[in-house]
């Protein structure tokens, strides 16, 4: 089954075409599908545009089975495709608790048993489930929207370059985190770290200046001349 299928797809903000004729397919055999590229290529506005926030000029997405630009992002959610954004927004004045609460709203009634499965992921989460999430670490914030995002069960889980901000050895834990939940969600992982993205990746596509340049397996992308030129040091 196709779970997120993209065609010629253009995106404007006003008169500005940020995405030009994208195509892409994820598909509920792969683990990771990693979308990478430099900064400002058009990456956040493809990830806004299959959560329902941006509308296309042209083109089709259908997100599990149902065309999204007629779907408010709240059913998208409802329906199993779940972003964590790269800002992580969380509500800072609220527990940890409360915020993985936040992340329930389409599963309430499964709070508790998911509360409990993101705090054997996390432990930390759990040592601090009182204390308001403002005043977690980076690290710790990026888990506690990570653990947010599974709260709502999603098929689909994206995230907008979830190493962002983040040492280096906490950004290879959210990579290792990353791969363990793809045993059983399928993820979308943008990213500019890309030898990490395209390793964990079944799929990869380089996508530059709003256009897609190349794609293939992970493995077929590392030793394409686009990213090896482009992208990798060495
Ligand atoms: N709200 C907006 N209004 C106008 N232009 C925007 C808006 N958001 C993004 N852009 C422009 O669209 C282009 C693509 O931006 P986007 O954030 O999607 O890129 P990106 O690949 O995610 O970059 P980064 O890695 O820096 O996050 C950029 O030229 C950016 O300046």
């Amino acid at each position: 089954m196709t779970l997120v299928d993209v065609s010629g797809l253009d995106v404007h903000y006003g008169d500005l075409q940020v995405l030009w004729d994208i195509s892409l397919e994820v598909r509920e055999e792969d683990s990771v599908v990693s979308i990478v590229g430099p900064n400002g290529a058009g990456k956040t506005t493809l990830l806004k545009t299959l959560s329902g926030i941006l509308t296309p000029t042209n083109g089709s997405v259908e997100v599990l089975g149902q065309d999204v630009s007629r779907v408010p992002s709240d059913e998208i959610v409802e329906r199993g495709f779940v972003q964590v954004s790269e800002e992580r927004n969380l509500f800072g004045d609220l527990s940890v608790e409360a915020n993985l609460r936040m992340g329930s709203f389409t599963k309430r009634e499964n709070f508790a048993e998911n509360r409990d499965m993101v705090f054997e992921m996390f432990p930390v989460l759990e040592d601090r489930r009182d204390k308001n999430a403002r005043t977690l670490s980076g690290g710790e914030q990026q888990m506690l929207a990570i653990g947010r995002g599974l709260m709502a069960e999603p098929e689909v889980l994206a995230f907008d370059e979830p190493s962002n901000a983040l040492a280096p050895q906490l950004a290879e834990q959210v990579f290792e985190t990353i791969e363990e939940i793809s045993d059983d969600v399928t993820v979308i992982l943008v990213e500019q770290h890309v030898d990490r993205a395209l390793q964990l990746a079944d799929r990869g596509y380089l996508l530059e200046n709003g256009r897609i340049e190349t794609e293939g397996s992970g493995a077929e992308l590392l030793e394409s001349d686009a990213i090896k030129e482009g992208y990798l040091r060495g």
